[in-house]
């Protein structure tokens, strides 16, 4: 899981503790689109953590179940109706420069600077797979610090998702993008099954 943003930021002041806070955040619980990046109020505000715009911080609200997808290895569903625009879970990882991820991995054409790495340490995100017309998207939070790099990374719903449904986000992966360590090209089949399956995650 990689970000790759830069963004001009300007300051205005949260529009529920009157803090100053890079660009006008979101009023309400959910979210409506994927935006560059989304400013939640955070420890440097004095709102307090019932505040409305701390939409990603109040932890995972939806019972996720990790469960085995036919030819997908494992999958995440939840038990619960989830409303669009709902974030449903934060992606963790350990956060490495992503050159470093290289030396020991595929490597890709177009490097951003970190990468949040899931795969010796993370949470349930790491076990949500690729569609090529997923429910969910993925969106960068900033809230206790504004370096658009080190953001955090939320998975939101893109659609109300009934229980049960198979959660997913497209990686965004380019096709040919991926190399292994020889060198050549990295193929990997799609099965999510989409009417407009790209057949390929990369
Ligand atoms: C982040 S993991 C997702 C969890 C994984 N299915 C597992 O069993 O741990 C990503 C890996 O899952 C598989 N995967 C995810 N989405 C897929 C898809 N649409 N089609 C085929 N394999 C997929 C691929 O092996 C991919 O490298």
């Amino acid at each position: 899981m990689t970000t790759g943003l830069t963004r001009k930021v300007r300051l205005v002041k949260c529009p529920k503790c009157w803090q100053l806070l890079p660009e006008p955040a979101e009023d309400g619980r959910i979210l409506i689109e994927a935006k560059d990046v989304v400013y939640e109020c955070g420890q440097n505000c004095g709102c307090g953590p019932g505040c409305v715009n701390r939409v990603s911080q109040r932890g995972i609200q939806y019972r996720l179940e990790v469960f085995r997808a036919p030819r997908k290895g494992w999958a995440v569903r939840s038990w619960d109706f989830i409303p669009s625009g709902a974030p449903v879970c934060e992606y963790i990882g350990i956060l490495n420069r992503a050159d470093q991820v290289e030396k020991h991995d595929e490597q890709k054409s177009e490097v951003p600077e970190f990468c949040i790495d899931a795969g010796s340490a993370g949470n349930i995100a790491r076990f949500i797979n690729h569609s090529c017309e997923p429910n969910l998207f993925v969106q960068c939070v900033l809230s206790s610090h504004q370096d658009i790099k080190l953001a955090r990374v939320v998975l939101f719903a893109a659609d109300n998702i009934p229980p049960l449904q198979e959660l997913t986000y497209d990686y965004g992966y380019a096709l040919d993008s991926v190399f292994g360590p020889d060198g050549k090209v990295k193929r990997m089949p799609c099965y999510c099954g989409a009417a407009d399956c790209r057949k390929r995650l990369f």
